[in-house]
């Protein structure tokens, strides 16, 4: 890759873009490579000084009588002569254009006046003129000050084109005469052809011709993304689209696109689309005939911008649409993961936390009592027997019995607590920050309920259930993990079973001694 260097005012500047360098070793091989004549090369010699003048320019447009001729026609065309006054001489027109658009149309004129046009080249500088008095429009309405060298650099966006075509016969052949080709597929043809497209050519050539620099990096960023940080870059950038629907036999199709970037920023307020297409539509005869080309026919602002609107209108409904749907879905999906979240920590019959839900959250629990120095208990529950219960009333009931006794310990639990079935008939409920004298009231609630309220009937029989339960406090015993506390309350449920059932006892401060408690 070569990067391109241009002159500005004697001063060797670096463009910020490469060419590959088997392209430039092409181009600079190339015998007719498109020259500016001596008149262009002198003009742009002045545009390089430090305070180019009116005079200056006028002088040395002076030199070619027709270039002379075209440029004061220029400047009592229409748009450019908003008085009726005519003006005569080479210095009022250059005056009246201003040095931007003197230097675009010397530039233009020479270039096309040196070799002539066949059908192609009026298509690409067709292009060049509609966008540059788009870009012109823009620029005047999002940076005034800038408006000259927009039109410019919008005017000679597409030089590069005149470059490849001139190195590369052949395939230009193929490429620029599809007429069927839109600039955006003409430009990634290229990329893959030259390894670059023609506005980094383009720049390269200018930069040749010494264009002053920030004139050939515009050329360079003229195909860019849009630039929205940039009103003069955005007003070239968009000009080339504008000038694309003008020429396109479906121009409201194309022209949504623009509408849909001119609503997407900000400035765009400023702007009427209709006015900008009436402006090209009043300005284009006058820079055609200059450049002796002739303007395609008029198209009906009205009706055309009409019809992009609407486009744009069933477009923005799809696009709506289509993203209600995908709203819905992500919003379905997102449910459906807390759905299988929530199942995965859930214990099917009782909806209680399940065993390793419990787990994880004990761990979790335990390393944060250590890490603040506060406490928790565990409650382990069994229900007493269970089998003889199943087995006297079926595993229906069993069930039934079991779901019972998750919603009364549900009932029972605070905010914060967390309650789960460990497995079986057994039950496990962790309370944290309470100590083994809370989580016995607790745990006597639990009793006092299972007395007063049956868990299930059999015909209008109530059955009533008993648990043994054991409880073990982080405060009390030495425990160096999670397992060990549910271990110590396990133990302490144990010692109730073995000691008749139906009571509480806690793991107690000496290891495993267990006290039972009574009443
Ligand atoms: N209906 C039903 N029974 C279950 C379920 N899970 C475990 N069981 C039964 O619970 C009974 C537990 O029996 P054991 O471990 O001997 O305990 P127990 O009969 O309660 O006796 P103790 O605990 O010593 O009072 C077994 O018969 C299991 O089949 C369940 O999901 N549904």
């Amino acid at each position: 890759m070569q990067a391109i260097q241009a002159m500005d005012n004697s001063k060797d500047l670096v463009l910020t873009t490469e060419l590959p360098s088997f392209l430039v070793a092409d181009l600079l091989k190339c015998p007719t490579l498109p020259t500016l004549p001596a008149v262009a090369v002198n003009v742009l010699k002045i545009a390089r000084t430090e305070h180019p003048s009116v005079n200056d320019y006028a002088n040395a447009i002076e030199r070619d009588p027709a270039l002379t001729m075209r440029i004061i026609t220029l400047a009592n065309s229409a748009f450019f002569s908003r008085s009726h006054i005519k003006v005569h001489a080479c210095q009022e027109a250059t005056a009246r254009l201003g040095l931007d658009t003197t230097l675009a149309a010397v530039m233009s004129f020479s270039l096309l006046q040196n070799r002539g046009i066949d059908v192609h080249y009026q298509r690409v500088w067709m292009r060049s003129i509609i966008a540059s008095l788009a870009a012109r429009h823009l620029a005047i309405h999002l940076c005034p000050d800038m408006a000259g060298p927009v039109f410019t650099a919008a005017l000679l966006q597409d030089i590069g084109v005149m470059a490849l075509r001139a190195t590369y016969p052949k395939e230009s052949n193929n490429l620029y005469t599809e007429i069927a080709l839109s600039h955006r597929q003409l430009s990634e043809s290229e990329q893959r052809l030259f390894g670059c497209d023609h506005s980094q050519v383009g720049a390269w050539l200018a930069a040749k011709w010494g264009v002053p620099t920030p004139l050939a990096q515009r050329i360079c960023d003229s195909h860019g993304e849009y630039d929205i940080t940039s009103p003069d870059m955005l007003s070239i950038q968009l000009s080339g689209p504008i000038a694309d629907a003008w020429l396109s036999p479906h121009p409201a199709q194309l022209l949504v696109a623009v509408v849909r970037e001119f609503e997407a920023y900000q400035g765009s307020q400023a702007i009427s689309l209709r006015h900008l297409l009436e402006n090209i539509q009043e300005q284009l005869p006058a820079l055609a005939d200059m450049l002796q080309m002739t303007a395609p026919s008029l198209q009906d602002n009205e009706s055309l911008l009409a019809e992009a609107q609407q486009l744009l209108f069933q477009q923005t409904l799809q696009l709506k649409a289509r993203l209600d749907t995908n709203q819905a879905e992500l919003a379905s999906l997102r449910q459906q993961q807390v759905e299988l979240e929530e199942r995965s920590r859930t214990d099917m019959l009782t909806g209680l936390a399940n065993r390793s839900w419990l787990e994880e959250q004990m761990h979790k629990r335990f390393a944060l009592c250590q890490e603040q120095a506060r406490i928790m208990s565990v409650v382990f529950i069994d229900l007493d027997h269970f089998k003889k219960l199943n087995d006297k009333y079926g595993h229906q009931m069993g069930d039934h019995v079991l779901q019972k006794f998750g919603k009364t310990l549900q009932s029972l639990i605070r905010e914060g607590d967390l309650a789960g079935r460990w497995g079986g008939e057994e039950f496990l409920v962790v309370l944290p920050d309470e100590d083994a004298q809370a989580a016995q009231v607790f745990a006597k609630r639990i009793a006092q309920r299972l007395e007063n309220t049956p868990m299930a009937h059999d015909d209008q029989d109530p059955i009533h259930v008993s648990v043994s339960i054991g409880i073990a406090c982080l405060g009390d015993g030495g425990f160096g993990s999670a397992d060990e506390l549910i271990d110590a309350a396990d133990k302490s449920m144990y010692f109730i079973k073995h000691t008749g059932r139906g009571g509480i006892a806690v793991y107690g401060e000496r290891g495993a001694a267990v006290t039972p408690i009574n009443d």
